[in-house]
């Protein structure tokens, strides 16, 4: 069979699987292989939230990643199978709150399965100019409305464009680092 056929086959077979049973490209990585080597990036902490016609809501996400600050643009990767998928797709404003040293609780609580209101009902909030919520005892918060969105495998990358930012009073950081929480940055 001829390499155009091949691609042919494979092409007919990816279009009729979903995206969970869809296998590892030929000569890929196995999930695993990946994850193990991901561990090994230390990332910081953050919990992104929403509010608006999709309803609020919040999760724990490590994938976040400055893009340009011309004009001052982050990313965030969100798992299409979250449950809180739907209110980040059907709303516009996004806010960024990184978490400093002692956020483990609240990262943890944005992270598992446990509903909204016992999320929110956890920390103290404040509302952006976007609507969405800030988290008070953040070590930074970015108030971002989402500019653009691409479907990547199982996430969505929403490319969130920064309309301002709130500094907190703490210096330290959370970081996640092999499949554990780091506090660095913490004075004395
Ligand atoms: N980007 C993501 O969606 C991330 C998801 N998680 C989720 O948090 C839980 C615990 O994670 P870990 O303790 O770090 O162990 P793990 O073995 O599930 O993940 C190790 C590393 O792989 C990456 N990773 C994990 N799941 C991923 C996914 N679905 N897509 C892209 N990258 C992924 C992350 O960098 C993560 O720190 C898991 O359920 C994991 O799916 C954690 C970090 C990032
Ligand atoms: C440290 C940490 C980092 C995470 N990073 C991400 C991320 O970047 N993107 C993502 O989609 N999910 C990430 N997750 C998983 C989501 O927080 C989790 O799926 C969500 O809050 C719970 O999903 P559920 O509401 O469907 O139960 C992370 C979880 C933890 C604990």
């Amino acid at each position: 069979m001829s390499v155009a056929q091949n691609l042919h086959v494979d092409d007919s077979r990816h279009a009729a699987l979903s995206i969970a049973t869809m296998p590892p490209p030929v000569g890929g990585l196995s999930r695993e292989d990946y994850r193990n080597a991901m561990a090994r990036l230390g990332a910081a902490v953050n919990i992104i939230t929403t509010d608006g016609p999709g309803g609020r809501a919040g999760f724990t996400a490590s994938a976040v990643s400055s893009v340009t600050d011309t004009p001052p643009t982050l990313l965030v990767c969100l798992n299409r199978s979250a449950s809180v998928y739907p209110a980040f797709r059907d709303n516009q404003a996004l806010c960024v709150n990184t978490l400093g040293p002692g956020h483990q609780h609240l990262s943890n609580l944005f992270g598992g399965k446990t509903p909204m209101a016992q999320r929110f009902a956890a920390c103290d909030w404040k509302t952006a100019a976007s609507g969405a919520p800030i988290l008070a005892q953040a070590a930074v918060s970015f108030d971002c409305r989402v500019t653009s969105r691409t479907c990547i495998g199982t996430h969505e990358v929403l490319f969130c464009q920064v309309l301002a930012v709130e500094l907190g009073a703490g210096t330290g950081s959370l970081v996640y680092f092999d499949r554990r929480y780091h506090e660095i940055g913490v004075s004395g």
